[in-house]
């Protein structure tokens, strides 16, 4: 018969394998009666030996509610906000703006990197030896609070990533939202209890992410999508954004189905044309799109100016009519 410690170590590994094909390929592998049942017996072995307890294993996602608040996160590369586009006009000004700085470079030959703009809470996880050791809110910028507790709860955000090759520090940045049908769940579920409800998914996220009660966070349909990175220190990532996004889903990030490469401003305005009539049939709200220079080394050549990066822009919708839900 096997060993406690080697059971417990095959029925991670299977249990982390189930996860990542579940929430981030969407390609379940096994019924939930039998993931339940291998979780059951893996958490039963852990209660049997606490001594083989390790913080990264999948039943460590639920943590106790911290005494006072959330501790400051300086980031040590502001996360900054996106300069806006709202017309076709402008998201044209802003390819020939780059075209321009960019000597002899033809902007209708400039590729982009085209993601829906997800309409949630812009974090930060930082791994550390592969190991999901902080996650933060964006909160202006500079600083933001420690939710660590709270994101080991999203069921998608990986504990340890997985593969090789990561960078020994690597910072993943991205959005967490509420997608609809759970926001409308969870609002149904306000109402029959008589407790307040929240008026779009963007709020519920926030909501639910800013909880200092863990249990309470677990308890609500968040998600994660990995858009950018941050710090990275010990290693190399590929020369452009849109490779580097297919390596952080290697790594066991959810990166967005919808990520495009385009060339020049005509291609991101057949996105957006794209994107515009897929928008209402999306799981999840987004408030517009965002295009973003692929190559990394024409992003810092570009560089940011003070309050966004020069080489990326957030082409927004027009507002929708308060919509009732
Ligand atoms: N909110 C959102 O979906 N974002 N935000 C960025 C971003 C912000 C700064 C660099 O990239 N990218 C995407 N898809």
């Amino acid at each position: 018969s096997t060993s406690a410690p080697e059971r417990i170590q095959t029925l991670r590994e299977q249990i982390d394998t189930h996860n990542h094909r579940y929430y981030v390929l969407d390609e379940p592998s096994i019924p939930d009666a039998e993931y339940d049942r291998l979780f059951r017996e893996l958490r039963a072995l852990e209660d049997e030996h606490p001594e083989l307890v390790t913080p990264d294993s999948p039943t460590q996602r639920v943590g106790a509610k911290p005494k006072g608040g959330f501790a400051e996160v300086t980031h040590e590369l502001p996360m900054l906000s996106l300069d806006n586009a709202f017309s076709e006009e402008e998201l044209r000004a802003f390819v020939k703006r780059i075209a321009d700085r960019l000597s002899g470079v033809d902007g209708s030959t400039l590729e982009f990197a085209c993601e829906p703009k997800l309409d949630g809470l812009a974090i930060s996880l930082l791994y550390e030896d592969g190991i999901l050791v902080r996650g933060a809110t964006r909160g202006d910028g500079y600083t933001g609070e420690d939710i660590t507790l709270n994101v080991r709860t999203i069921a998608n955000i990986p504990l340890k990533l997985r593969g090789s090759g990561w960078p020994q520090r690597l910072e993943v940045r991205g959005e967490v939202y509420m997608p609809k049908a759970g926001f409308e769940e969870l609002n149904e579920r306000a109402r029959a209890r008589d407790e307040k409800t929240f008026v779009n998914p963007r709020n519920a996220a926030a909501g639910s992410l800013r909880q200092l009660d863990p249990k309470i966070t677990a308890q609500r349909p968040l998600e994660f999508c990995s858009y950018s990175t941050g710090i990275v220190e010990g290693g190399e990532l590929p020369d452009s954004h849109s490779e580097t996004l297919r390596q952080l889903r290697e790594w066991g990030l959810k990166i967005n189905p919808e990520m495009r490469l385009v060339t020049g401003a005509d291609g991101c305005l057949e996105y957006y044309r794209d994107m515009e009539q897929k928008r209402g049939g999306l799981a999840y709200d987004i408030d517009g799109l965002v295009f973003k220079v692929d190559s990394r080394e024409v992003q810092q050549e570009l560089g940011f100016v003070a309050r966004a990066p020069r080489w990326a822009i957030a082409h927004k919708f027009p507002a929708q009519e308060e919509i009732t839900r």
